[in-house]
């Protein structure tokens, strides 16, 4: 079941190689002149050669010196350096700020120049335009607004969405992300602030999984907020209203999902940082309807498990080994019950016993150690609450320490949201593991969520662990030479593999089978050389790389569950036959690229 293939050590390169013989076809555009410059899908600033500009009445519009792509990347560089040297003393939300506002210019300006800097750059630019930053970014949102991105969707709007929807200016939407903004990360109820969630994740999408985007809609659907300050606040663009609840909040949701799935039926929604009630509610409600997953409950089940096997194999065990692996979550919300679901699949299907399978995983929450004995025990965690007694000494809303120190576990994971809840105490209490390669995974966001540090978890659990975080920190310098590797263990190395396959293949739906290849992908990707070093994830260089071999997985997936129903002219037929190399290929090729394109106009 978990074949780990060996790939080629310069994933990177071979990616690069695949794109530079990259010949751009026509782009089609239905203006001229100005109405071009300013629009960021087409401009090309300086770039645009002189033919063109006398096509599509540029010239004169444009300083006479046509600038190459190359050096148009090489100035964006510069500058973006110059401003790093200019803010290294300030503080480092400055700093942050600073940098995403540069992205955000060239972003609402020139997107082809924009998403080449950023994939080539991913590692550099992905805590701006991703977390952390996009957290500060969404805390900030209405006084940083300057100009609309995606579309709003408002409890005001109700009866109107049909006709909204047409609003929007593309043709053709192959990716959304929706947020109604009520859990941003770990920051809590942002409102229509989130917004800044869905286009974070969607350029995720277009670096990593080469998602045209021209194609992509970020959607912010707004029923109101109930976070005090911002209701008080004057500068806030979204509602000001308490949260719409129970039917009146669904029948927006509804109205949203039948507008969408009107004007694009073969588009995939990507459903992001919901409350917990609705996360769990709108999964159950539309999976089996459209095209469309929850990213924080599915797609982090997925790369939490990947890194859960991964730790197994750096203890030197094997696969079959999982099962007796003792693991405790941190956070019964959206996530962690997303991962122990997973989890628990994963050992069941090992061990063929569904009975016993989520024995050695205990699960806690704000109020400590989920047991049967817990009052109003929530049904979606009641699957992985422990018989009191069961283990000695253990009661119902046991603390963490004291859970730790009596089950000796073998991984700590925490997705609670609340920075330094894994305290000194309590990663030296890990000390005392059975494992002899304890793995603590911190994966809540943005990094002042964190449960812990990076060095904390080195400094106090002690040098030989396996440590991961939702956001990146930097390695750890273990002196003599050794280095703490900090893995990132966060849905962004699965959700646009799982929206890409999905789209490539023509997928009804998306199903547990897709997700669980997704994740076995994920998880046979590293070597055991690597993983020997600690390292479970690949680099986030690679990641056009692993999302186009997590999209063939999934395509291949939903071939065999007969759900792939072929996207533009390859049927599913066609689809069926192609071996495993070939599927890469042909996701590879359903890639988009930022290269210039010439500029044809239709009227
Ligand atoms: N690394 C990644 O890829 C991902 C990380 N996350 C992060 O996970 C965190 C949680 O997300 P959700 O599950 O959607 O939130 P949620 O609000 O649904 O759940 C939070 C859970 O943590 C529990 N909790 C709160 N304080 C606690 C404490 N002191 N001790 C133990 N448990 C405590 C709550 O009772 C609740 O069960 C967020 O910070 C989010 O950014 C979420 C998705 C993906
Ligand atoms: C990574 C992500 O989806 C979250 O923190 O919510
Ligand atoms: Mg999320």
């Amino acid at each position: 079941m978990w074949n780990l293939t060996r790939f080629a050590s310069s994933r990177l390169s071979r990616t690069r190689r695949l794109f530079s013989s990259v010949i751009p076809g026509p782009c089609i555009v239905h203006k001229r002149g100005t109405d071009i410059l300013h629009d960021p899908w087409f401009n090309k600033d300086t770039g645009f050669p002189l033919t063109e500009r006398d096509r599509l009445g540029l010239r004169g519009l444009l300083p006479p010196r046509v600038i190459s792509f190359e050096q148009q990347y090489d100035r964006f560089m510069e500058s973006y350096h110059s401003l790093e040297k200019n803010t290294k003393d300030q503080p480092d939300s400055v700093v942050a700020l600073a940098k995403w506002r540069i992205l955000n210019r060239l972003h609402d300006r020139n997107e082809t120049l924009y998403y080449r800097v950023l994939m080539d750059n991913i590692k550099d630019f992905a805590p701006i335009i991703y977390t952390p930053t996009v957290g500060l970014v969404c805390q900030n949102y209405s006084g940083l607004f300057r100009r609309p991105r995606g579309m709003y969707f408002s409890a005001k709007d109700k009866g109107e969405m049909m006709s909204m929807i047409y609003n929007w200016p593309a043709q053709h939407v192959d990716m959304i992300v929706l947020t109604d903004g009520s859990r941003i990360l770990g920051l809590g109820d942002l409102g229509v602030q989130g917004i800044g969630i869905p286009i974070g994740k969607l350029d995720m999408y277009v670096a990593a999984a080469g998602i045209n985007p021209q194609r992509v809609l970020p959607v912010m659907l707004d029923v109101g907020t109930n976070n005090q300050k911002l209701l008080e606040d004057r500068l806030y663009l979204g509602l000001r209203q308490p949260r719409l609840e129970g039917e009146e909040y669904l029948e927006i949701v509804d109205e949203f999902m039948e507008a969408v799935f009107t004007r694009w039926p073969k588009a995939i929604v990507q459903f992001e940082d919901f409350q917990m009630k609705w996360a769990f509610e709108t999964l159950d409600r539309y999976r089996k309807k459209f095209c469309m997953f929850n990213d924080d409950i599915q797609g982090t089940a997925g790369v939490a498990l990947a890194g859960l096997l991964g730790t197994v194999r750096a203890q030197g065990r094997t696969l079959a080994d999982f099962p007796d692996q003792r693991i405790v979550v941190v956070g019964a919300g959206s996530a962690g019950l997303g991962v122990l679901s997973m989890a628990v699949q994963a050992v069941a299907r090992m061990t063929g016993k569904n009975e016993t399978a989520a024995q050695n995983f205990f699960l806690l929450d704000k109020d400590g150690l989920i047991t049967k004995e817990r009052k109003n025990l929530d049904p979606a965690a009641a699957p992985f609450a422990k018989d009191p007694g069961q283990i000695v000494g253990l009661r119902e809303g046991a603390s963490l320490l004291e859970v730790v120190k009596k089950v000796k576990p073998d991984v700590l994971l925490g997705l609670s949201g609340v920075g330094g809840v894994f305290s000194e105490e309590l990663l030296k209490a890990l000390r005392e593991s059975g494992s002899t390669r304890p793995a603590i995974f911190a994966m809540s966001n943005p990094t002042m969520n964190a449960e812990c540090t990076a060095a904390d978890a080195f400094k106090h659990a002690g040098e030989n662990i396996v440590f991961a975080s939702g956001s990146p920190f930097e390695n750890v310098n273990l002196g003599n030479g050794k280095v703490g590797y900090v893995n990132q263990a966060n849905n962004m190395y699965l959700f646009p593999g799982i929206g890409l396959g999905s789209l490539v293949s023509g997928a009804r739906f998306i199903t547990d089978g897709m997700l669980q290849a997704a994740a076995e992908c994920l998880a046979s990707y590293m070597s055991d050389e690597e993983i020997q070093k600690g390292i479970l994830y690949p680099s986030i260089d690679s990641i056009r790389h692993i999302t186009a071999e997590v999209g063939a997985s999934v395509l291949r997936a939903a071939v065999a569950e007969e759900l792939a129903e072929g996207h533009g002219d390859v049927g599913p037929k066609e689809l069926a036959h192609m071996s495993k190399e070939e599927t890469v290929g042909y996701v590879f090729r359903n890639m988009w690229y930022p290269i210039y394109s010439p500029l044809v106009q239709e009227k």
